[in-house]
């Protein structure tokens, strides 16, 4: 018996956990041998549509398969697996049909009340004080030119609040929820295009009915329907039984590997002539779309080195262990320039580089620092070391300048760049997006201190990592060794001057050469610069990523909120807006807490993690807390264990099945978790160290935004849960309650 294709539901929610498995071997088996003994797979008596077949889960459970043949192959469509009785009420009503207007597979409801419907005019005429809808199509605009139901359009039109339309969205197929989302805000010709909606021109009138009477569609015209890009937004054609195994028994985490939606397509196949880049908000899918993009170039090009970055180890470890899941076949490379793929954070890639140069190296030190040397395998603890400099050379400074986060920055966003080795040309170097200004003698007393702060590190034979990113880069600029053919980045946001410099320098300029994900918002270590500056224009190659598919909406309003009224700029220069980012999903209002003490907040924090990793089907590790310091974290830990709640901290690796995880609020960078609890939010503890570190004029400006994007990174890990709690007064960055 010839294998059968699954085509599987996105929407699964109708899948409880506890069948989960069983649904899975049913599965499995029926895409083997559909005659297998002991599934039952048969036609239903009564069913809407004569292609409904039930098969036979377990004693309880029913799963309703439409079920396609053509003349090469069988396919099944999973409508769901249901209670013995409702698989078959069910049944009655379902018919698999194809959209009339856009062409995409999906279900049509016999009574629904589309059988109904002509275009009314409306019966009353709206009172000018009436809130406006938020969508400024018509009904007949929506159905006609996207194809949303025409029922659903009209229910559509008459919404007048975010909160509703959300609410109504969640509950249709993930499409037709999609477009209505974009659809408040975006021209009709472009959600087609973000959907990949072609549209087959009609009147108002033949489309009502086209959708009151479906014509008859042939098995192969639906099966065709579902390799339409848009149709795998809600559906997916699963290969083997390894891709059926993750997508039914893994959940919603994994379920991305096989859906993605046309616009991520585009960027995972698109090819441009130079560098592009991608921005967007927390959970737009960005890391999604470079680990595929990742894959794909390194499948259409085996011979070819692609590197993969990002802004510490961590994140990078979590990219290979993505691209590992996505497709167990991936070749790596433990070396840069090997074949296929090479994932490392940005500053073990300069080390690589300066260490695979040996004592070449001495040239490209030479030509960043001045002088040239080869003991630079230590690393420059440059807080400690800028405050040293300051107090061996820093007499000739201005007070407002004897600062290590200015001098620092000076180094790191100016001199370094600018492969300034001599006074003479620090002191002519325009200081573009510096916020202090800077006299002759201001620039001498700075240069005195960076001499000091580079004498240092030249007897102590160590570089910092910006250092390290700068020589690397001048070593491959000068030896002309382009060791990448493409260079992919994530978290672009948190790099340095150097860092960019180093991916420039690590492939020859060509198509496809670089690609960059990074939303400014989020910017919790670097500064803001712009990327032409260091030879990488992304210039009319940048798009923005609207749509949040991680969390919920409420979730979502709750993390944007920290960040209103801050001007955040991206690496194009250009202002970065929130405008039109939207999440698909619904939720639980977040809950802010206030608690009298650090030991009620304990308490509190030991019953919400006992009880959120006990409810139903909830994976322990999936729920998270999240502090500003490691201190805060260990205290946690400790004092949840003494209440009876074991939680694990969590440093490097990955998360550990089994139990909840504490985390810093750095650390949770680039992950997710179904349910957070961010904990010790209190004046004193966020915003942190901007008084220990003295910060002064556009450094303390930045510094306070950092602060603010790492609660806004912090409370968009969670998809489904958010509590907030604080002992004490509340830091002023928490967002006004409504
Ligand atoms: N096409 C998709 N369908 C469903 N889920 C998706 C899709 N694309 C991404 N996701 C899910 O959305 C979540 C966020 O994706 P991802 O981590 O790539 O976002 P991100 O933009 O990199 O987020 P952040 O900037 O916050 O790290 C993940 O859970 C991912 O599985």
């Amino acid at each position: 018996m010839a294998e059968s294709v699954i085509i599987y539901p996105k929407q699964d929610k109708l899948l409880d956990a506890s069948v989960k498995q069983k649904a899975y071997s049913f599965l499995e088996k029926l895409a083997q041998d559909d005659s297998t003994p002991g599934l039952h797979v048969e036609p239903i008596a009564n069913a809407a549509d004569p292609r409904a077949r039930s098969g036979r889960v377990d004693q309880q459970y029913r799963a309703l398969l439409f079920k396609l043949t053509t003349a090469t192959s069988t396919a099944y469509v999973v409508h769901g697996i249901y209670n013995h009785d409702d698989a078959y009420k069910m049944a009655a009503k379902v018919q698999l049909t194809i959209n009339p207007i856009n062409g995409l597979p999906e279900y049509n409801e016999v009574d629904a009340p589309e059988r109904a419907l002509t275009w009314a005019q409306p019966a009353v005429e709206a009172l000018s004080a009436a809130p406006e809808p938020l969508i400024a199509f018509s009904a007949e605009d929506l159905t006609v030119s996207l194809g949303i139901p025409p029922a659903t359009a009209e229910q559509a039109v008459a919404l007048t609040s975010k909160d509703a339309m959300n609410t109504f969205a969640s509950t249709l197929p993930e499409w037709q929820g999609l477009a209505l989302l974009l659809a408040d805000g975006e021209p009709i010709t472009q959600i087609q295009q973000e959907l990949e909606l072609m549209n087959q021109p009609m009147s108002p009138q033949e489309a009502a009915g086209k959708f009151v009477e479906p014509e008859p569609v042939s098995d192969q015209e639906l099966l065709d329907s579902f390799d339409q890009p848009s149709a795998q937004m809600g559906f997916a054609k699963l290969a083997g039984a390894e891709e059926l195994r993750r997508v039914i028994t893994g959940g919603d985490f994994s379920a991305w590997r096989v859906f993605l939606h046309p616009q991520q397509r585009r960027w995972v196949r698109g090819d441009w002539r130079g560098p592009y880049r991608i921005a967007g908000g927390a959970g737009t899918g960005k890391t999604v779309v470079l680990v595929h993009r990742a894959r794909r170039l390194a499948t259409d090009d085996p011979d070819a080195s692609v590197v993969v970055t990002t802004f510490t180890t961590n994140l990078a470890a979590e990219l290979s262990r993505s691209l590992e899941r996505l497709d167990p076949g991936l070749e790596f490379s433990d070396e840069l320039g090997g074949p296929g793929l090479h994932v490392k954070g940005i500053d073990a890639l300069a080390r690589a580089v300066v260490q695979s140069a040996g004592a070449d190296i001495s040239e490209a030190v030479a030509a960043v620092l001045g002088v040239g040397r080869t003991d630079i395998s230590g690393r420059t603890d440059a807080d400690a070391a800028w405050r040293q400099a300051v107090l061996r050379a820093g007499e000739g400074l201005d007070e407002k300048l004897r600062k290590s986060a200015f001098l620092k920055a000076e180094y790191e966003m100016v001199i370094l760049p600018h492969r300034i080795t001599q006074l003479p040309d620090y002191l002519k170097v325009a200081r573009t997006g510096r916020g202090v200004r800077l006299s002759r003698s201001g620039r001498k007393a700075v240069w005195a201190v960076i001499e000091a702060y580079r004498g240092a590190a030249r007897e102590a034979g160590t570089l910092d990592f910006s250092e390290a990113a700068a020589v690397a880069a001048a070593h491959l600029e000068t030896s002309g060794e382009r060791p990448a053919r493409h260079v992919l980045v994530d978290e672009g946001q948190d790099f340095k001057p150097s860092h960019w410099q180093l991916v420039r320098a690590l492939a020859p300029e060509a198509p496809n050469d670089i690609f960059i994900a990074e939303d400014a918002h989020q910017r919790i270590y670097g500064q803001r610069l712009v990327l032409s500056a260091y030879g990488i224009r992304t210039q009319g190659r940048s798009r923005a990523m609207r749509l949040n598919y991680r969390t919920t909406a409420q979730n979502l309003a709750w993390a944007v909120g920290v960040l209103t009224g801050q001007e955040v700029i991206d690496s194009d220069g250009e202002a970065e807006s929130m405008a039109g980012y939207h999440s698909a999903r619904t939720g639980p209002r977040p809950i802010v807490r206030s608690l009298p003490t650090l030991t009620t907040e304990l308490d509190h924090a030991a019953k919400l993690i006992d009880s959120w990793s006990n409810t139903d089907g909830v994976q322990a590790e999936t729920v998270a807390v999240l502090v500003r310091d490691r201190m805060t974290r260990d205290r946690v830990v400790a004092g949840l264990g003494e209440r009876g709640v074991t939680i694990r901290a969590l440093e490097a690796g990955s998360v550990k099945p089994g139990y909840p995880v504490a985390l810093t609020m750095h650390r949770a960078k680039g992950t997710e978790f179904t349910r957070v609890l961010l904990f010790g939010l209190n004046q004193d503890s966020i915003p942190m160290g901007l008084k220990a570190y003295d910060y002064d004029g556009t450094e303390l400006s930045e510094a306070q935004l950092r602060e603010r994007s790492l609660l806004y990174v912090a409370a968009s890990r969670a998809r489904d849960e958010l509590v907030v709690t604080y002992s004490g007064e509340p830091s002023e960055l928490l967002p006004p309650s409504e």
